[in-house]
């Protein structure tokens, strides 16, 4: 088979928190719900709208606990105070069957998998500018201000990591790089 027909088994999307991540998978989804989005568990509290096995599964920390513990989890991070992690046996039965499978991660779970799993192509999605990401991510409304400047402070540390994925995408039009990511992941 031809190098360039081969399908990636894994994408990684990252990038800092309210560069768009979740506003362009959304998009893509609508127009290819044959994308699989892995739906982490997080220690995190559901925001207005977001529901638990659809966004993410809410679980507490002693949930969490045992997750890492009985080994379900693909990789995890502590980000901005909370934990996240991958399950693992979803994203693995969807590999087996060969269906693209996409996981929406941060920085640090991002080289997990670099490690675990060396076939992924890591994805960065990054902002026009630091004043945009700035602007998007306090338009959203979502997080209070001191939740903001945790969450800008570590997307310091992940706009400096951008060198380690094998792709940037800048997130100026959701549309294009909509299209863009389904091209990587060879679905479009
Ligand atoms: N390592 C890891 N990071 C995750 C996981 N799920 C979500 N994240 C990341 O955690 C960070 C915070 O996510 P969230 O609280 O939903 O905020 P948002 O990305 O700004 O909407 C983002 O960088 C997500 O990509 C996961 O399962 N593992
Ligand atoms: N290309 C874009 N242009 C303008 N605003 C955008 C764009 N992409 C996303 N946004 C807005 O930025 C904010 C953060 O997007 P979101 O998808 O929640 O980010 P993330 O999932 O990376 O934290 C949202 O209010 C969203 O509507």
């Amino acid at each position: 088979m031809a190098a360039h027909s081969a399908r990636p088994r894994l994408t990684v999307l990252s990038g800092p928190s309210g560069v768009g991540k979740s506003t362009v998978v959304a998009h893509m989804r609508k127009e290819h719900p044959e994308v699989w989005l892995s739906v982490s568990a997080t220690t995190r509290r559901p925001r207005p709208g977001e529901r638990d096995g659809v966004h993410y599964f809410f679980v507490d920390d002693g949930e969490f606990d045992k997750l890492i513990a009985n080994g379900e989890l693909l990789e995890w991070a502590e980000f901005a105070g909370n934990r996240y992690g991958t399950p693992r046996e979803a994203v693995m039965d969807r590999l087996g069957v060969g269906e693209p499978v996409l996981l929406e991660i941060d920085l640090q779970g991002a080289r997990q998998i670099r490690e675990s799993m060396p076939e992924a192509q890591l994805v960065f999605l990054a902002p026009p500018s630091w004043e945009e990401l700035v602007r998007r991510l306090t338009g959203r409304g979502t997080e209070a201000p001191e939740v903001i400047e945790r969450r800008l402070e570590a997307a310091r540390t992940e706009l400096a990591a951008e060198s380690e994925f094998d792709t940037t995408l800048v997130n100026t039009s959701v549309e294009d790089v909509a299209n863009e990511l389904l091209a990587l992941m060879r679905v479009a």
